[in-house]
């Protein structure tokens, strides 16, 4: 995407490395020895049941927690001390819930992602035409001036990625990011991930639905406190992996499928 990505994807080094990461949150054990690399231009799907620590793997990942033992790095620093806000789109669990009550437009959720860029505080013409971009990219233009609280769940979720867009980020980090969105919209914002992800932007998902993770991942990686698989998603599919990480709980899966 950008030139510094385009550095980066040629240096193979990994864009995430996580190495022997042990964690807990007090007393209790959330993740136990995960070592894991993201590569550059990669769609990492991760999977695993309830409570198996994904969402903490993720803020380990952008340096949001610190691991008990164990190292991550991002662009090559440490994770902890890398302002992730630049070069990272994350949409957290819940992040569109909250957005339901904005009392901002589209355009203004949008440009929020551009502020870091903007020199003496103000907009350049190339910054403007990064917004209109990005608006375009992800098939949002005519909704620029509605309220982000008035839009469909599909829609918000769209708004987010437009601003990550605009803020030229490396990567998208996504967390269940189509919980109570319908199945069109679903598959339409995959659809459109799947494109993004294309042009060399790197994604990691957090998603029940092994369907969409092995139709668009490149990696799968599969937790419940450990990682049980990290890999190709056709082999994952024929490892005994997911019955081993989600026991009981392949209802969970299976729901997601219907
Ligand atoms: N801030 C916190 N304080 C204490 N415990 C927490 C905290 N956040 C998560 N946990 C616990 O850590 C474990 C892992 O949670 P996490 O949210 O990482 O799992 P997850 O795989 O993302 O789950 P889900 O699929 O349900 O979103 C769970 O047992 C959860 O209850």
């Amino acid at each position: 995407m950008t030139t510094a990505t385009t550095k980066r994807q040629q240096s193979g080094d990994p864009l995430i490395s996580v190495d022997d990461v042990t964690f807990g949150y007090g007393e209790v054990p959330v993740l136990e020895s995960v070592s894991i690399d993201v590569d550059p231009g990669s769609f990492v799907g991760l999977v695993g049941p309830n409570g198996s620590g994904k969402s903490t793997l993720l803020d380990l990942m952008l340096g949001l927690r610190r691991p008990d033992e164990g190292t991550v790095s991002l662009f090559g620093e440490p994770a902890h001390k890398f302002d992730a806000g630049e070069r990272i789109g994350y949409v957290a669990q819940d992040a569109t819930k909250a957005a339901r009550d904005m009392p901002i437009t589209v355009r203004e959720v949008v440009e929020m992602g551009r502020y870091p860029r903007r020199l003496f505080g103000r907009f350049s013409a190339a910054d403007r035409q990064a917004i209109e971009d990005a608006l375009e990219q992800v098939g949002i233009t005519d909704l620029a001036s509605r309220r982000v609280g008035r839009l469909s769940g599909g829609q918000r979720q769209r708004v987010f990625i437009a601003r990550a867009l605009a803020s030229e980020a490396d990567l998208l980090a996504l967390d269940e990011p189509t919980v109570g969105v319908d199945a069109e919209s679903r598959e339409e914002f995959y659809g459109l991930i799947h494109d993004l992800n294309a042009t060399g932007l790197t994604v990691i998902l957090i998603e029940h639905d092994i369907g969409v993770v092995t139709t668009h991942a490149t990696d799968v990686a599969c937790l419940d406190r450990q990682l049980f698989f990290d890999g190709d998603p056709e082999e994952f599919v024929e490892t005994d992996a997911l019955s081993q990480a989600y026991g009981k709980d392949q209802h969970i899966l299976q729901h997601d499928h219907e």
